[in-house]
């Protein structure tokens, strides 16, 4: 696989498959791919790299690079795949465009996103940059079910060092705001199809004219489920209105919260309808002005503000702008030091981190003055903001959860085959016309062709979207659910909503594929999400763990919001996919890419980037190779890893927030002598310790040295000579700084 970033990978496949992927992580990797590539070699075990960076798929999407995404997605259906998944950036589209400009100013000749494409080259061009942007890498590579949980170590640490949570009042303000009729939980229509087929989706217009396509072909396989639902744009907008009025009323900071990477077609229009509503008389004087300028609520303020400079009318916009933010409640701000608010960038405040956060905080978020307020928490689509709504009731009515004692929340998250929303977005419109959307058979099925297995009616301007959800992968969901319970001992819950559609459908297939699995003696429950919610933070408090088994949606909000409140971050879960053909996918945390630590690491060489999820994946991944390989040498590894990670968590050796601790890279050099005693020590192996035991002297003897070249670096910017592709010489000079070390690692 080609290689951006790092040294080149070997051509056959390797027994690990290490991605490179952006921002914090990759930069993470820089430093600790040597370490790992030493550590193994001495093994066995080889490990390759796949770049998955975003300036890499722009690059392949263009036939300027391999295209290694493809290639892995290919791996995934080998049994003995192994790959370790580090978080990537799901391009919101201001993303995307500064990579373009940022690759195009380093001399690759790759064309402009078209915004408005006119001819069937543009439209060429904008599909292919479409395909790369939001969340386009995890769904590839998503071809299981997901298990993720607390290490038993990780949770014995965040007991004995809890983390800092904010108090909670029972007279907090915060509060969740979402709609109560005509979103995507309530429209929402659901069927099974019996047997594989097509379907077509499309518009019948209200006005008589013929139909529109919207997806020529859907294929389907017999047993999903297929649903369908809409929001409604004219019921957005009014909760939106009430929503403003409602938070300028109660004094709170007004805060979006919604999923524009992931939810790629859908939220970010979303998104759009919420800076609208929060700017209505400047839209309403200049909207026009603005679309013709090529300028999107859609996009955010800042891409607004941007746009201004060039347009004639541009300061009086910027006026009317300013004079709104006046008028309106107070936004919450995503940083106010340069002014950044929770509507400047669409991917600024994503939901899953952005919740627990406020909820780790007391319900609290920034304010313009840099002071902390209570919020109105906005989530227009009500199908999981109840979730959120029933923790704040549970912390205002029994203060602040606390880490020293809290039980777990693991999560048992369906997702495997683009399962429910996360792959929804082919299959999302803005519709363009009164009328109905209908899906309809063409082909296959178990249904006469022409048969209409779904239809809504739609006004123009409303968000329809289907998604579909494979019966292979809720088997295998059931599974592992059943697996997980039996391992552990804890109740599993499932998270359905008796009131949608689709769980109606998803509880039912529960039911009967549980009743094929043995659950003797397990406590195995069906609950509504609130009424789940409820349960386990009832339980939590006891000290008692609860497994949630959720689908996709939730999977991804629970496995940030109960790991921010247990462990202080998700970065310290382990995230295990076992592929449904046998292979394996190591996710690190359930975090993304925190692009603020680069920033830091710019402003003052310091990177605080834990990569304790990476050490947990790697000896998970090193145990999957072993089993496939039966090479013995990777369990010791992995053994050895597990003991040094336990051991960098109890000594502290984990990057601190700030200049003058460990940062990313001392705990890197630190977890390679701790591995290496480990080896060193171990009798499961003579070879493998005979040979790590001189490499734990050396590291030894170093150490201290290392650990204070690796704090002497830090206080000064640095240069990396780009944001998505950084210049490899100058990454490698920020990331390896230590000779010594190097000189140590590069000889394994
Ligand atoms: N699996 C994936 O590929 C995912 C990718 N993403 C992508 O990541 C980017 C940022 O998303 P965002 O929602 O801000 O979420 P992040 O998880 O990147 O950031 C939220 C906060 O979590 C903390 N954090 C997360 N991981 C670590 C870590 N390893 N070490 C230390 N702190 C960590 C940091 O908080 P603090 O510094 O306050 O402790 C950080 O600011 C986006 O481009 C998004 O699309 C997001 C989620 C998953
Ligand atoms: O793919 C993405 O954009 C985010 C994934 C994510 O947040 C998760 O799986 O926890
Ligand atoms: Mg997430």
């Amino acid at each position: 696989m080609t290689d951006h970033n790092a040294n080149s990978a070997p051509a056959a496949t390797p027994d690990i498959v290490y991605t490179l992927t952006d921002e914090a992580p990759m930069l993470a990797t820089r430093s600790l791919l040597p370490i790992i590539k030493g550590f193994t070699r001495a093994a066995d075990v080889s490990v390759g790299t796949a770049d998955i960076s975003l300036a890499g798929r722009i690059l392949a999407a263009f036939g300027l690079a391999d295209d290694d995404l493809a290639r892995l997605g290919a791996l995934t259906q080998d049994p003995a795949a192994t790959i370790i998944k580090l978080p990537n950036v799901s391009a919101s589209l201001p993303q995307l465009k500064a990579a373009i400009a940022e690759l195009r100013d380093k001399g690759y000749e790759l064309p402009d996103y078209p915004d408005e494409p006119t001819t069937d080259a543009e439209r060429e061009v904008r599909a292919a940059y479409d395909a790369v942007k939001g969340s386009a890498v995890n769904p590839v590579l998503r071809e299981g079910n997901s298990d993720r949980r607390a290490p038993r170590a990780v949770k014995a640490y965040a007991r004995s060092h809890p983390h800092s949570m904010g108090a909670w009042s029972p007279d907090s303000k915060t509060r969740v705001a979402t709609m109560d009729a005509d979103d995507f939980r309530h429209n929402e229509r659901s069927v099974v199809i019996p047997e594989a087929g097509t379907v077509q989706i499309r518009l019948v217009p209200a006005d008589g004219g013929q139909p529109v396509v919207l997806r020529e072909a859907l294929p389907v396989t017999a047993g999903e489920v297929v649903d369908a639902t809409f929001m409604s744009a004219r019921a957005l907008d009014e909760f939106l209105v009430g929503a403003n009025a409602a938070a300028k009323a109660d004094d709170v900071l007004l805060s979006v919260h919604l999923k524009a990477t992931m939810m790629k077609v859908s939220d970010p229009l979303i998104f759009g309808h919420v800076v609208r509503a929060f700017f209505p008389m400047t839209f309403n004087a200049f909207g026009l002005v603005l679309a013709e300028a090529g300028l999107r609520a859609e996009d955010g303020l800042a891409s607004i503000l941007a746009g201004l400079d060039a347009l004639p009318e541009g300061e009086r916009i910027r006026a009317s702008l300013q004079e709104e933010l006046e008028l309106g409640p107070r936004l919450n701000m995503v940083d106010s030091t340069r002014g950044i608010t929770n509507l400047h960038v669409p991917s600024d405040v994503i939901i899953d981190a952005s919740m627990p956060a406020m909820i780790r905080a007391g319900g609290k978020l920034w304010d313009a003055d840099g002071g902390q307020d209570d919020t109105l928490a906005v989530i227009p689509d009500s199908s999981y903001a109840g979730v959120y709504q029933a923790v704040i009731d549970d912390c205002k009515a029994h203060g602040a959860l606390d880490p020293r004692t809290m039980g777990s929340v693991p999560n048992v998250g369906l997702m495997a085959r683009k399962a429910e929303e996360y792959g929804s977005h082919d299959k999302t419109f803005l519709i363009p016309a009164d009328g109905t959307v209908e899906v309809v058979v063409t082909q296959g099925t178990g249904r006469a062709a022409g048969t209409v297995l779904l239809s809504h009616a739609v006004e123009d301007g409303d968000i329809w979207r289907a998604c579909q959800t494979q019966d292979a992968a809720v088997r295998d969901w059931v599974h592992l659910a059943v697996v997980r319970a039996r391992a552990t001992g804890a109740p599993a819950v499932f998270w359905l909503d008796p009131e949608r559609a689709h769980d109606r459908t998803i509880a039912s297939l529960v039911e009967r594929y549980l009743a094929a699995e043995d659950t003797t003696g397990l406590d195995i429950r069906i609950l509504d999400p609130v009424a789940a919610t409820r349960l386990s933070l009832e339980r939590a408090r006891r000290g008692e763990d609860t497994i949630s088994v959720t689908g996709n949606v939730l999977r991804d909000y629970n496995t940030d919001l109960f790991p921010i409140l247990e462990v202080g971050t998700s970065a310290k879960m382990l995230s295990v996919v076992p592929l449904m053909n046998g292979g394996g996918l190591y996710e690190t945390g359930a975090g993304g890419s925190a692009p603020k630590h680069v920033r830091q690491l710019l402003e003052e060489d310091y990177l605080r980037w834990d990569s304790l999820g990476e050490f947990l994946a790697l000896a998970e991944a090193l145990r999957h190779v072993a089993q496939v390989s039966g090479n013995a040498r990777a369990t010791v590894l992995a053994d050895a890893l597990d003991a040094a990670t336990t051991t960098l968590l109890e000594e502290e050796r984990s990057p601190a927030r700030r200049l003058g601790g460990i940062d990313n890279r001392g705990s890197h050099a630190w977890l390679a002598l701790y591995w290496a005693r480990e080896l060193a020590a171990q009798t499961a192996d003579a070879d493998l310790a005979a040979r790590f035991a001189p490499v734990a002297e050396r590291l030894g003897e170093v150490n201290e040295a290392v650990q204070a070249e690796l704090v002497a670096v830090q206080g000064h910017p640095v240069e990396l000579g780009g944001y998505y592709l950084p210049d490899p010489a100058l990454a490698d000079a920020v990331m390896r700084p230590s000779a010594a070390l190097n000189a140590i690692i590069d000889a394994l």
